[in-house]
């Protein structure tokens, strides 16, 4: 077994259906006395009953969480934080709500509770990202990474099952990827692979039925799995290019992480075998690009990024920033191949 090293991060997980009324004991045990209760404008109804929940410990609700954390929302959130003397964040809601405290964590070291309603994964991470005049910066910082995560699937019940096919695939790629980090280890290999494996079951279910409870809860477990490998390896190639097409192109986050994943795993089959071998196992069939590819046609998400915004003249520009800035991957950067990956994906054409 080759050398490594395994850092354990710190964060308490409560889950299963109904854990959301443990709420109030979970913020009595982080000693917070004024929590701002944070959510996007569409589930504020959501953060609503959390405030509720949290009675006369809840300074108040923000509502104004977007994707990709905007650095006038980040200050604007900042402000309405210090002006209600607020001790804690609670989040509720995906990525984009965890990621908004995460802005106000960097800045005040305030906790976070978050309390995730996709499979995006955020909440397991210390990896943040902030927008500036267009240009998304990410970083990680111990502060940011929540101190208590609530998973309760009942709140998952809502998630639109395109939705929840695209986030669940999300988390698949960080998993993915987690199998071929150079700072991998057999801990992470570990959860990846059941990650994947549940996200894998449970997203046909939630499919075939958007309340199944018992699928919403396995869709959980693996997305937490997933966001774990996410907060604890490096990412590569397939991570590169989503913040290239979503970041420049202004791509839906979860349908870009979708449509390419197979690509990128295509590319990177021959150099990492015993990832793949692991990807097929968690989902079946001989290929892990072509798994996933038919994971989610299968289950209606797009595969083309034709289908979701990017124009053709985009190919090349999206080519020349991908090859900048590289993340370390197992195959090394080959321009005429990665332009015949994002064409192929442009495309929607299933790897071969
Ligand atoms: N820092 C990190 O470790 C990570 C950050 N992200 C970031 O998160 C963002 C994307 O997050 P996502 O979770 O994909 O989307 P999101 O948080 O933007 O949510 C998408 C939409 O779905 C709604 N929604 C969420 N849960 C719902 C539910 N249960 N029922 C009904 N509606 C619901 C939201 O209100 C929003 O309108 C991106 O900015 C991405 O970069 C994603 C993964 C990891
Ligand atoms: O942009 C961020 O907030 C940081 C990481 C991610 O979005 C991870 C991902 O691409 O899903």
């Amino acid at each position: 077994m080759k050398a490594f090293v395994y850092n354990g991060q710190p964060g308490r997980v409560v889950f299963g259906a109904g854990a959301l009324a443990q709420l109030g004991h979970e913020i009595e045990a982080l000693g917070a006395r004024r929590a701002l209760v944070l959510s996007t404008p569409e589930q504020r109804a959501s953060a609503e009953r959390v405030a509720d929940l949290l009675g006369p410990r809840a300074a108040g609700v923000f509502d104004r969480a977007v994707m990709h954390v905007p650095i006038e929302t980040a200050r604007e959130a900042r402000d309405v934080a210090r002006q209600l003397g607020a001790d804690c964040a609670v989040a509720i809601g995906g990525g984009s709500t965890t990621g908004l405290g995460k802005a106000i964590a960097l800045d005040s070291g305030l906790p976070i509770l978050a309390i995730p309603t996709t499979y995006a994964g955020s909440e397991m991470t210390p990896i943040y990202g902030i927008t500036e005049a267009g240009l998304k910066k990410t970083g990680k910082d111990a502060k940011v990474l929540p101190r208590t995560v609530i998973y309760d699937p009942e709140l998952t019940l809502t998630l639109p099952v395109g939705l929840s096919v695209t986030s669940g695939i999300n988390a698949i790629a960080h998993a993915a990827e987690g199998l071929y980090a150079v700072d991998g280890n057999p801990i992470m290999d570990l959860m990846a692979e059941e990650g994947i494996a549940a996200l894998g079951r449970a997203l046909p279910a939630i499919r075939a039925d958007a309340g199944d409870i018992e699928a919403r809860g396995q869709a959980l477990y693996g997305a937490w799995l997933c966001g774990v490998v996410l907060g604890n390896v490096g990412m590569a190639l397939h991570h590169k290019l989503c913040h290239t097409l979503g970041g420049s192109f202004n791509l839906p986050h979860a349908e870009t992480h979708t449509i390419v994943l197979p690509h990128a795993l295509a590319y990177n089959a021959a150099a990492a075998p015993q990832a793949m071998a692991r990807v097929v196992r968690a989902l079946g069939g001989t290929s892990a690009a072509q798994a996933v590819f038919d994971l989610a046609q299968a289950n209606g998400a797009p595969v083309a990024l034709r289908d979701i915004g990017l124009q053709a003249a985009d190919v090349d520009k999206a080519c020349e920033i991908a090859l900048q800035n590289q993340y370390p991957n197992p195959r090394s950067l080959e321009r005429g191949a990665i332009r015949q990956l994002l064409q192929d994906a442009f495309e929607g054409k299933r790897p071969d």
